[in-house]
């Protein structure tokens, strides 16, 4: 089936959060681990494609985003989505702002938006200045983070640095007015010469007004919230037909295995709540990684009963992140949590676990990786931007999920089971 939106996410837990908002609608996701090599095949009408790009130089994201774009291309799609963070997450070289000139040039177009809001997660854009939840994002857990600490709230001043061409603001105002409005308004910033727009948004309501005004702009860019009425748009004016439909969730064994690098204010009371609730659990220190390996967790990992759902996490508080990225280098420590976890995950899928619940999108990224899956069935959601995802590694069918540091509820990893349990 030809694709009608191409999507390019920068990590892998914004993907699956893309991939699951946008088949919230009924209609069938695919979403690939990297560009495939192959040349597309068997494609959906939604198609995603996970870079692990977030953090990596401004010049190899641009690289790897231009592969991607032309595999969507000539997977069909004329119409292309830019996913990063709800948190707007880069590093001050910054790869969200090369990034969009990059397809946009590519694209031929003047003009793209911004909106990273997710209202259902608390993530919200007023003025061009980003909240999560009742805080400003600098003053959120978001300036702890461990890999892109977001200090400063404002898009418009965190984008300009990042960009060649003028940054401008559609605001609420516009945007509470309707669709006609807020293109009016972005006709007129083009007029102006303004070729980057963001765009406020702080409810559901105004995230489908501005995918009404937009849904034909060669390049939207965004968090997955703005992405997810578009479906329902292009099924109304006959782009997309009615046929496009999920296949229904194959039946998964019941091994499980949970893993979390994330340190994420979230993940950290989900790790709690998991380890509160009574499953066997794993703490990694990288300090001690750093000197003995994965060998001890791995020797506890294969003591373990897969149907209890084992818990291995290296989420810490940002003190003890501190302390070991101090000793350690913040890539290093992250690079060793991250194949440490990796291991642990190819161990649990050969000693039998058919569920795997990931926490942390660099984490997701390296499991994957580990796991060699090229392509994810996206199923049903666990959470706002959560769907366990059906996929083949080393030759059996697996579950993944994988969650975003901040998102699910308290009890994330026992709804995650118990999901699957239902479908
Ligand atoms: N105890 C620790 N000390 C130092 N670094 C750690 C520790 N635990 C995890 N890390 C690293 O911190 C990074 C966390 O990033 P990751 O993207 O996985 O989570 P996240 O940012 O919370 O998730 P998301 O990107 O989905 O919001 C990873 O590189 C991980 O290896
Ligand atoms: O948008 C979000 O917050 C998430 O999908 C994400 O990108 C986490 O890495």
């Amino acid at each position: 089936m030809t694709t009608i939106l191409g999507c390019i996410a920068d990590d892998f837990t914004g993907a699956t959060d893309l991939a699951g908002l946008l088949a919230r609608s009924g209609v069938r996701v695919s979403l690939r681990i990297g560009v495939p090599s192959e040349p597309p095949s068997h494609t959906s009408p939604f198609e995603v494609i996970a870079l692990k790009s977030r953090t990596i130089s401004a010049v190899d994201a641009v690289s790897e985003t231009l592969e991607a774009l032309d595999w969507l291309k000539r997977a069909g799609a004329q119409r292309f989505f830019w996913k990063y963070c709800s948190t707007f997450d880069s590093t001050d070289a910054g790869n969200i702002g090369p990034v969009a000139e990059a397809i946009m040039d590519d694209l031929g177009t003047e003009q793209t938006i911004y909106c990273p809001a997710f209202p259902e997660n608390g993530r919200s854009i007023f003025m061009g200045n980003l909240f999560v939840g009742q805080q400003l994002l600098s003053e959120s857990p978001m300036k702890n983070h461990p890999l892109t600490p977001m200090c400063d709230s404002n898009l418009m001043r965190l984008l300009t640095p990042q960009v060649t061409r003028p940054v401008g603001l559609a605001d609420r105002l516009t945007v509470a007015q309707g669709a006609s409005a807020l293109r009016a308004k972005l006709d007129t910033l083009k007029l102006e010469g303004v070729a980057h727009v963001v765009v406020d948004a702080v409810a559901d309501e105004d995230l489908s007004v501005i995918a009404e005004a937009c849904r034909d702009m060669p390049l939207i860019t965004g968090g997955s919230a703005v992405a997810m009425p578009l479906p329902a748009l292009y099924l109304a004016d006959g782009t997309l037909s009615a046929d496009a439909v999920k296949r229904p969730s194959p039946k998964i064994g019941k091994g499980t295995i949970i893993l979390s690098g994330s340190c994420s204010a979230m993940t950290n009371i989900q790790v709690a709540n998991h380890i509160e609730l009574g499953a066997p659990s794993y703490q990694l220190d990288p300090l001690k990684i750093a000197k003995t390996g994965s060998a001890l967790v791995l020797a506890w990992l294969a003591a373990q009963d897969l149907t209890k759902a084992p818990l291995i996490y290296a989420t810490a508080d940002a003190t003890s992140v501190k302390a070991a990225q101090e000793v350690l280098g913040i890539a290093a420590a992250g690079n060793l949590i991250e194949q440490t976890l990796s291991a642990c995950a190819v161990a649990a899928r050969d000693a039998g676990a058919r569920r795997i619940i990931v926490a942390g999108g660099e984490t997701s990224g390296a499991v994957t990786k580990a796991l060699g899956v090229s392509q994810l069935d996206i199923g049903a959601e666990i959470a706002p931007g959560v769907p366990w995802t059906f996929c083949v590694s080393g030759e059996v069918q697996i579950a993944l999920t994988l969650k975003s540091g901040n998102f699910g509820a308290k009890t994330f990893f026992a709804d995650a089971q118990q999901k699957l349990d239902t479908l």
